[in-house]
């Protein structure tokens, strides 16, 4: 029956992106690419390896020779787990290749092998979650969640209760910037007036010194931005210039591109100089922002007080706007910081909730709702059913 079937492979992981890269590949091909190339330690075929079970071994000959794991996952399917650079990987997909395998994307591998196309979706997703948090979510979402939303929803409208269904589609949609984020990192962007602190801050969360600083306002010229995770939630952060007029057009070409980080951004830290602050934190805050986001922003900025380490403990009194003192240099008050930020970003994190996480279902469940609240329930009906193919 082996012999029958197509064969094939696919790099399952990202390129070069994890410590270790899976392969999968089927077919008599991979069976005889296997044979070839793998010695198992345990020195049986690629046929003869029991199921399920892991069999240590050596790839290749010579100078390529590497140290590899193959999995007999299947009768003529294996998985092969090896070096998680780009090299190894592409030496052992070239393998396949040449013994007779189709080289296949890992979202065309995954289509194929999916009971559904939310699936198989969130199979292409997963390969690029990059925090436990994320992955988990979007597991939840490959083992159903969203599929038996959608069902629910389906009945709902069959029994003709459109309220309920409108309801619940909203509410669905509601999570769809979670689950545009669940892969894509949210833009926090710090931002003040120079020499306040920004650049340390940056420094302070990632844990290296990704920013110059410096005691001297005007330092970060151009906007630079550092990869990591919140609270489990994927973030990037981005250090610009200081906010402030200038004569000196490299200085005013740093202003202009932190003004439109400003704009892009999903949360501003709004950083205000603890030590030289002569109004409330609100006051001074409020004043800055306003010159430059404007009132109606105010959802998006966090204000943070650094240098708290040269603010007198009785002034820390604060009410009204939330805002964290921090302390770059000792450290003071971060983990508050990123506590804030995480519920600034997901105030109410979803447990093992439905999230629509591909611009295809968000935009089915648009059109669906928008049908449903316009009683075309056969349409709404349809919508959902391609939804969840
Ligand atoms: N005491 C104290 N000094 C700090 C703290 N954070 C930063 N500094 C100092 O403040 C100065 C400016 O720091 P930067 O991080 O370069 O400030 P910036 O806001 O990035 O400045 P620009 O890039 O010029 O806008 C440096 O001398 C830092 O060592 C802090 O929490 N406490
Ligand atoms: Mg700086």
């Amino acid at each position: 029956m082996s012999d029958e079937r197509a064969s094939c492979a696919s790099l399952l992981t990202p390129t070069g992106r994890g410590a270790v890269a899976v392969i999968a590949a089927e077919g008599a091909g991979a069976t005889a690419a296997i044979d070839a190339a793998f010695r198992a330690a345990n020195g049986r075929s690629a046929a003869a390896q029991p199921l399920d079970r892991i069999a240590f071994g050596e790839w290749g000959a010579g100078e390529h020779r590497e140290e590899v794991i193959v999995i007999r996952s299947g009768d003529a399917a294996f998985e092969i787990h090896c070096h998680g650079g780009v090299a190894a990987a592409q030496r052992i997909l070239a393998a396949l290749e040449s013994a007779g395998c189709v080289i296949q994307s890992q979202a065309d591998w995954a289509k194929q092998r999916s009971a559904s196309l939310i699936e198989s979706e969130a199979d292409a997703v997963l390969a690029q979650a990059t925090t436990r948090r994320t992955a988990e979510m979007l597991l939840n979402q490959r083992n159903g969640a969203l599929q038996q939303a959608v069902a629910a929803i389906r009945e709902l409208l069959n029994a003709g209760q459109l309220d309920a269904a409108c309801d619940q589609l909203s509410r669905l949609l509601e999570r769809a910037p979670l689950g545009r984020h669940l892969i894509e990192p949210w833009l926090v962007a710090i931002a003040g007036r120079p020499n306040v602190g920004k650049s340390s801050l940056i420094n302070a969360i990632v844990g290296y010194q990704r920013a110059i600083v410096f005691d001297q306002p005007g330092t970060t010229r151009d906007v630079l931005t550092a990869e990591t995770a919140i609270d489990g939630w994927p973030v990037r952060l981005a250090d610009a210039a200081g906010i402030r007029e200038t004569n000196d057009p490299l200085e005013a070409e740093g202003v202009a591109r932190a003004r439109q980080q400003l704009q892009r951004a999903d949360l501003v830290l709004w950083v205000l100089d603890g030590a030289t602050l002569a109004d409330s934190p609100q006051i001074a805050a409020a004043r800055e922002w306003r010159e430059e986001l404007g009132v109606a922003e105010i959802d998006r900025v966090l204000i943070v007080v650094n240098k708290a380490d040269r603010v007198d403990a009785r002034r820390r009194a604060a009410g009204g706007v939330e805002f964290c003192y921090t302390s770059a240099l000792t450290g003071d008050g971060l983990p508050a910081l990123l506590s804030a930020i995480a519920k600034r970003l997901v105030p109410s994190p979803p447990q093992r909730e439905a999230i629509p996480f591909t611009v295809r279902q968000v935009e089915l469940l648009h059109s669906a709702l928008n049908a449903a609240n316009h009683s075309h329930t056969d349409e709404a009906q349809a919508l959902l059913a391609q939804l969840a193919l």
